[in-house]
């Protein structure tokens, strides 16, 4: 049987494990996927796949692990296409829209530290830290100016095997890529939110389709997830804002009160950390986006055009 959709998704682990789960939600929201073949899932090789030597900042340009995925489905060869959200730009291409949010996975940062340490506090004097995200290393280095920062990309198990051998003293990882991993193992610590803010819309999953797909579009809007819909709405919005890009250091989480009420905490910071900007907001979930342009613009007005290097 020819398969009734196709899902593009990059083929690192953490990507297929997305993709699996976007097919499980899928065969559990309508019974007619769930037989086998009825969906298919694709692997495609970005740019961003292809590139390890050098920090993804360096190379620059905005959709490195989206764009060859995205030509899939603008030539209908792709009907569906699961997403990190963090790594998503914030235009998508004409035509395309995020079909579906699925409920996000816990958002946090995790500390792995060669001697335990629970904290960015408790990392001994000078320890080398590796991690080629510009947003960890200004809020590592803000908080702890004496530390070293080194470049350090790779899967868990290259960057674990490197904290062994003493390469780097301790590493930043997203807790929700983890948990999909089922790595959680070696985590010291979980780090809060004040300790390390993480990046717009970590640890939520979109998927993306064809704006004029309506027999696609009903089919995921059985699985969009609204809490993570209006988070993720205004952490974005906020980065529309600043022009937000992989020089600029940006950090985002917005949370839902019991009430429906929206908190929106930014933070802006320059690379090596001796500035950093801190907004606050709160508002109804409803006027999510809202909530982050305007934040945006309260950070925006507060620092310098030398925080926005294109
Ligand atoms: N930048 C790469 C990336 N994109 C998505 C995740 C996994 C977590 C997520 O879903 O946000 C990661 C790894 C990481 O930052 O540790």
């Amino acid at each position: 049987m020819t398969p009734v959709l196709r899902i593009g998704t990059r083929g690192s682990p953490l990507a297929l494990i997305q993709a699996e789960e976007t097919r499980r939600r899928l065969a559990d929201a309508h019974p007619a996927l769930a037989v086998p073949g009825a969906v298919e899932i694709v692997v495609i090789r970005t740019t961003g796949d292809t590139v390890q030597d050098r920090p993804l900042s360096e190379i620059g340009g905005k959709g490195l692990f989206t764009k060859e995925i995205e030509d899939g489905l603008l030539d209908r060869s792709l009907d569906l296409a699961v997403h990190s959200m963090k790594d998503m730009p914030t235009w998508l291409p004409d035509g395309l829209v995020i079909g579906a949010l699925l409920p996000r996975e816990d958002p946090r940062d995790a500390l792995f530290a060669r001697d335990g340490a629970g904290s960015l506090a408790a990392l001994k004097p000078g320890a080398v830290v590796g991690t080629s995200s510009l947003r960890r290393q200004a809020q590592v280095l803000a908080l702890r100016p004496d530390l070293s920062i080194v470049p350090f990309r790779g899967n868990v198990g290259t960057r674990l095997a490197k904290l062994d051998a003493g390469t780097v003293d301790a590493t930043l990882l997203a807790l929700a890529g983890l948990k999909r991993l089922g790595r959680t193992d070696r985590v010291s610590a979980v780090l809060e939110p004040e300790e390390m803010l993480p990046a717009a819309a970590q640890g939520a999953i979109g998927i993306e389709c064809r704006a004029d797909d309506a027999p696609v579009r009903r089919l995921l809007d059985a699985l969009h997830c609204r809490d993570t819909g209006d988070r993720v709405a205004a952490e974005r919005s906020l980065l529309t804002a600043l022009e937000g890009n992989c020089r600029t250091p940006i950090a985002a989480l917005a949370d839902l009160g019991p009430d429906g009420t929206l908190t929106l905490t930014s933070r802006v910071a320059l690379p090596d950390g001796s500035e950093m900007h801190e907004d606050r907001r709160s508002g109804p979930r409803a006027e999510a986006a809202q909530l982050g342009a305007e934040a945006g613009e309260a950070l925006r007005r507060r620092i310098g055009p030398r925080f926005l290097v294109p």
